[in-house]
Order: structure tokens, then sequence, then C-alpha cells
């Protein structure tokens, strides 16, 4: 069965055949056809993909190499190069394929090139379909900071075939579970509750469903973000920090789900500091996300790099720290301005909990 969210100016598509993508395919003339992969996504997607459409012969590849730290600049010019070189036209199509680095630099490049080509995201990992491939921000990183150059650009479909994630292992699965914890914390107790009782191994697609519902709901109400839509950057102005310090030190860094639920402890601490959010509940909040992951063992000598990280966060204002913060589990509020003592108070609050610290 196919199930379809509609957006704005697109649909999204649970779709484990991938006829809806067929479809698509067929009833747009598209002049050419590229498919963005990474290496991973090439070995363990592709042929998933091109097994279910049979009649897809005809399109270029683009390869780049997998991870965070590729999303920048030069791959992004490799990407263009390579449409170039291969005489992509403003009728040209750009598949990508991946997770959420793919589906965030190829909808740049893509919204981009020739002032914008059309694309279409095909999510592989929990992440990307649950949140990154929905909602139009593409974009990619600069100097360690996230996602600090982009656009905001809506895909023409996205087709989500939770098949994907057959080959995804443990550690990326609990990443992406992180936004769709998130999705619940702001805007749907019941789903946090159930979320709960969540088996890692087999992650049930009705549960991709609801969070790409939240995602979808929110930035269909403001897909440029002028207000409501910084609900979704819940726990991401320090997990963002987090993540741009931990790329830049560690030998592993943490994934971009990891970090954001680092951020999501401090910033439910500064919910209850600031936006009512219960003792109760911080506690709650707290608890269970440490039931998910491993301790970041992070001290105050590198508070001052993070602070320089959060002053580019995009929610800010005249230099002042933007947040979205929880009021209760299930609702969240925004253009919270938090000075910086706190802010350490918060990053405190998270180096004061016993944890069990990654090996
Ligand atoms: N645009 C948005 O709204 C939005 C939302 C959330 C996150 N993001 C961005 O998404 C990125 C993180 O995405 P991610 O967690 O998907 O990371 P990722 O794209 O780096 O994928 C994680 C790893 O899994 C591999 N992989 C992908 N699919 C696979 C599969 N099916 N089987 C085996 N291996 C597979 C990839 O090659 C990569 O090594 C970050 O850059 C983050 O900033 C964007
Ligand atoms: O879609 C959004 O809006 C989000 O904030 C979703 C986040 O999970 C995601 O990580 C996003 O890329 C962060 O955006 P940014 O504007 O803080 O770079
Ligand atoms: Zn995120």
């Amino acid at each position: 069965m196919i199930n379809e969210i509609q957006s704005n100016t697109y649909a999204v598509f649970f779709d484990k055949s991938l006829k809806a993508l067929e479809d698509f395919l067929e009833t747009h003339s598209y002049s050419k056809i590229f498919i963005l992969t990474d290496r991973n996504t090439g070995e363990y997607c592709l042929p998933v993909l091109r097994k279910a459409l049979p009649t897809l012969t005809n399109y270029d590849l683009i390869e780049i190499d997998p991870g965070e730290e590729n999303k920048n600049i030069d791959f992004c010019i490799g990407i263009w190069k390579m449409l170039l070189d291969f005489g992509a036209d403003r009728k040209s199509l750009l598949l990508n394929l991946g997770g959420g680095v793919i589906t965030d630099i190829g909808g740049f490049a893509a919204s981009t090139f020739k002032r914008g080509i059309d694309f279409i995201q095909l999510p592989t990992t929990l992440l990307s379909q649950v949140d990154a491939s929905v909602g139009g921000k593409t974009g990619i990183d600069m100097d360690g900071v996230k996602n600090i150059i982009g656009t905001f650009t809506q895909p023409k479909a996205v087709f989500i075939n939770s098949q994907f994630l057959a080959t995804l292992d443990r550690k990326q699965i609990i990443s992406g579970f992180a936004e769709m914890v998130k999705h619940g914390l702001i805007y749907d107790k019941g789903y946090f509750e159930t979320l709960q009782g969540v088996d890692f191994s087999a992650i049930d697609e009705t549960y991709i469903i609801r969070s790409v519902e939240i995602k979808n709901d929110v930035v269909t109400k403001d897909p440029t973000e002028k207000g409501l839509r910084k609900i979704l950057n819940f726990g991401h102005t320090i997990g963002h920090a987090i993540e741009s310090y931990s790329l830049a030190h560690d030998s592993f860094p943490l994934l971009h789900g990891e970090a954001i639920a680092v951020g999501m402890i401090c910033e439910a601490y500064l919910s209850h500091r600031l936006n009512n959010l219960s003792l109760n509940e911080l506690n709650e909040v707290t608890a269970y996300i440490r039931t998910l992951f491993p301790a970041y063992v992070f001290n105050h000598s590198i508070d001052d790099q993070l602070f320089e990280y959060m002053l580019n966060d995009k929610k800010n204002t005249d230099g002042k720290i933007g947040f979205a913060l929880l009021a209760r589990i299930g609702h969240c509020t925004f253009d919270h301005y938090v000075e910086r003592a706190l802010i350490v108070e918060a990053l405190d609050y998270y180096r004061s909990l016993e944890l069990k610290t990654y090996d």
C-alpha cells in the first residue's frame, strides 16, 4: 500500500515498491536524470532502486564520499561540475539517493545550478526519512559551521522506502530516532510516550509516517522559518555547537542525532528554567534520552568554542542566542533569547549527569 502526505507543493510517498516513483518519472518528461549517491548508498541502495525500477536505465551517476565532513562547497562544486560536464539543462532532474548529507547537499546543488533544477529526495537513513528529506531546507557547512550556506527550496517529491533501512547500523538508527523523539517532545506527547516502547531492530513505518506528519504540518504552515518552524530546531542551538566541536576535534565525531540528543537535554533544562517545563517533565526527558545515548564528555575549557558556534545560529537576533524551548512535553515555543550564564548552567546540568560514556 502506498501512503501519501501532501505538502504545499509536493507529496511525500511511503512506498516500498517505488511504484509511485516510477509513475512520477513517467508523468514528468525530464531531459536528463542524474542520481546522486555517496559510496555507501551507491553500494547498498542503488541496487535496490535499480531492481525496483528496471526501466530506469538512462541516467548519469554522481557519487561523492560519505560523511558530514564532505557536506561542503568542494563537494558541491564537484556535483555542479559533473552536472555541467554531463550536459544538465534546466529540464534535468537530480535524484538524491542517500541520508541527510546527500539530501541537503544535493538539494542545495540542484537549487542553485542554472538558478534551479528539479530534485527529488529518496532518503535512505532513518534520520533523512523522518526529518531531512522533508521541508526544503537545503545546504552545506562552512568553516565547521552547520548548514550556514543554503536555500529553502522544496523538492518535487519525496519517496520513502523503509526497506532501505535494512542495511543501516544501529548507531545510525538511534541517531535518526533522536529527531523522532524531538517530534514527540515539540508536538505530540502521546507520540513521545509511544516511542518509548519502540524496537530498534525494526522501526515500524507507522512511526516514520507520524514523524513526517508532524514535520510536514509545521513546515507547511511556515516554510521559510519566519516563526513556528523554529520549534523543529529544539535541541539544535546547543546540539549544532556540540556537533561542530566534535567534528573538528574527535576521531569518531558524534552523529547529528547524537549531538542533538545532548542539545535536547541542555535545552530541556533551559525550558525548565525559562519556559515553565516542570521539574518532573525535565527529569522524564533527561532520563529517557539518557537511556538512548551514552554521555558525551566535555568540560568548561571548550565553552568559549561552543559559544563561537552558537553565535552563528540562524535563530539569533542582534547577537542574542535564540532557542526554541518546551513549555511542556508536546508543546514548544520559540524566540527565547538566553544569556551566556544560563547557557553555561545548562551545559553544567548535562555535565553533572552521571551517564554511561561512549567507549
Ligand atoms: N534539511 C533538514 O531539514 C535536515 C534535518 C535533519 C538533519 N539534516 C542533516 O542531515 C545530516 C545527517 O543525515 P544522516 O544521519 O542521514 O547522515 P548521512 O547522510 O551522513 O548518512 C549516514 C551514513 O549512513 C550511510 N548510509 C545511508 N543510507 C544507508 C543505507 N540505507 N544503508 C547503509 N548505509 C547507509 C551514509 O553513507 C553515511 O555514511 C546532517 O548533515 C544534518 O545536518 C538536515
Ligand atoms: O527542518 C527544520 O526546520 C529543522 O530545523 C530540522 C532540523 O532537524 C535540521 O537539523 C535542520 O537542518 C537544522 O536547520 P538549521 O536551520 O538549524 O541549520
Ligand atoms: Zn536535526
